[in-house]
């Protein structure tokens, strides 16, 4: 089921009119849809029902404080990089016991706010970071809870940003080096050392690269516990893709089915999910507005409200992204455009090619917005950035108000 929509030709966010929205809250503007969210949520949980398993949703695709709520409210853990995505699960809140904090550069003071605030588990990508966390709990009197960030070197057959698992990359810990490290960690006195973790990319789009990592960090648990090391859980890390154009990853239940049928024999591996995109992405779209429509001597160009600061995905990653108009009624000529905004940068895209029936003031939507969009803006050319809102049902909530342009405006005299 889809909660965007078109009725009567007019796009809706579950019940409510997206034009309404932007008339009231103008554009650019992020629209979530809460039931979209729980959807994609429950897939994920109901999926893992027959085995323990924490579903801890990756809050880097949408740290929105409403969306960290909605998924609260469920029972989610969550999956952070940063102190400030702690803060902000704990405000939203988040159970700060279901939290696994990943990441390669945690600092001494996230390392103690982590540990104050009763995290689930650190994921530990180096030895020298175990050194920190170490010194850190001792200094505090506690232990810290961890596991160690493995490598298995499988291709995820992805775009190469958003690789991980590959020994190219600067994530985890080689497979080959892994018991040693955790022979390591097992001698230091304020480590409880808990689990594994792996993650090898986002937008996987096949389920056979999930399945070889797994069925390689499977082999290694058992190598660590004939070293006298038992391990209580897996992190699978997240990376499942979602369909933005024509892509047909699997459905987060057979996804979540096809990994637990390989520690069926496990029963007491609890598994932890970090989904990020699989939930979000499709939960949310960008509202903008045709300011201008632009015939060059090649192309032809609709220059928005929206630019590369609110939605880098595009000029970033070359990601393609849907872009439908908000009214499909609207008697125009139709013509192929590059959606451009208005930053001063070529790369400025939204998207490229696209066959649109449009005219200036007309609204567009980018679809698939929810992960990755809001959460990567900048004020690059010191643009505000975007409201977003939050769908429910017939109810609209303001969950971030849009950045005032004054607020920029105002400039301080900083010299002396
Ligand atoms: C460690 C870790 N966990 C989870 C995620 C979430 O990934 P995705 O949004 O692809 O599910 C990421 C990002 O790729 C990550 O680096
Ligand atoms: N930001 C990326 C995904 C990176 C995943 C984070 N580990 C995207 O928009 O596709």
């Amino acid at each position: 089921m889809d909660f965007f929509n078109y009725k009567d030709q007019q796009l809706f966010a579950e019940d409510v009119s997206v034009a309404e929205i932007a008339a009231t809250h103008n554009t650019p503007c992020y629209i979530y849809s809460r039931a979209t969210i729980e959807r994609h949520w429950l897939a994920f949980d109901n999926a893992a029902k027959s085995h323990p398993h924490l579903v801890c949703y990756a809050v880097k695709a949408n740290s929105n404080l409403g969306v960290l709520n909605v998924m609260a409210k469920m029972g989610s853990g969550f999956d952070i990089v940063s102190g400030g995505e702690l803060a902000r699960v704990i405000q939203a809140g988040g159970d700060p016991s279901k939290v696994v904090f990943s990441g390669v550069g945690k600092t001494e003071a996230e390392i103690e706010y982590a540990l104050e605030a009763g995290i689930y588990c650190f994921n530990v990508e180096s030895e020298a970071e175990l050194d920190r966390i170490n010194k850190v709990a001792k200094e505090l009197e506690l232990i810290a809870p961890i596991s160690i960030r493995v490598n298995p070197d499988v291709d995820a057959k992805t775009h190469p940003y958003i690789s991980t698992g590959l020994k190219a990359n600067k994530f985890g810990i080689e497979r080959e080096r892994a018991v040693e490290v955790y022979k390591y960690a097992a001698s230091l006195d304020n480590l409880n050392v808990k689990g594994i973790d792996c993650h090898i990319g986002s937008q996987l789009t096949e389920i056979q690269p999930f399945i070889d990592a797994l069925d390689k960090v499977l082999n290694l648990i058992d190598e660590i516990s004939a070293a006298g090391i038992q391990l209580s859980h897996l992190d699978v890390g997240g990376g499942l893709g979602v369909t933005y154009s024509d892509e047909t990853p699997p459905q987060p239940d057979e996804y979540v089915s096809a990994l637990l049928e390989r520690v069926a024999d496990r029963p007491n591996l609890k598994l932890v999910f970090e989904p990020g995109r699989a939930i979000m992405a499709n939960a949310g779209i960008l509202v903008t507005k045709v300011e201008f429509l632009k015939q060059g001597e090649e192309k032809n160009f609709a220059i928005v409200d929206a630019a590369m600061n609110d939605l880098i995905r595009p000029s970033l990653y070359s990601a393609w992204q849907n872009i439908i108009p908000v009214d499909a009624n609207l008697e125009r000529e139709s013509k192929v455009y590059d959606i451009v905004g208005p930053i001063c940068e070529t790369g400025d895209f939204l998207g490229k090619d696209r066959d649109l029936a449009i005219a200036a003031d007309d609204l567009l939507a980018i679809r698939s917005s929810g992960a990755y969009g809001f959460t990567m803006s900048s004020n690059y050319n010191s643009r505000v950035r975007a409201a977003e809102l939050m769908v429910d049902g017939d109810a609209v909530h303001l969950v971030r108000e849009r950045e005032q342009l004054e607020d920029l405006w105002k400039g301080e005299n900083l010299l002396p």
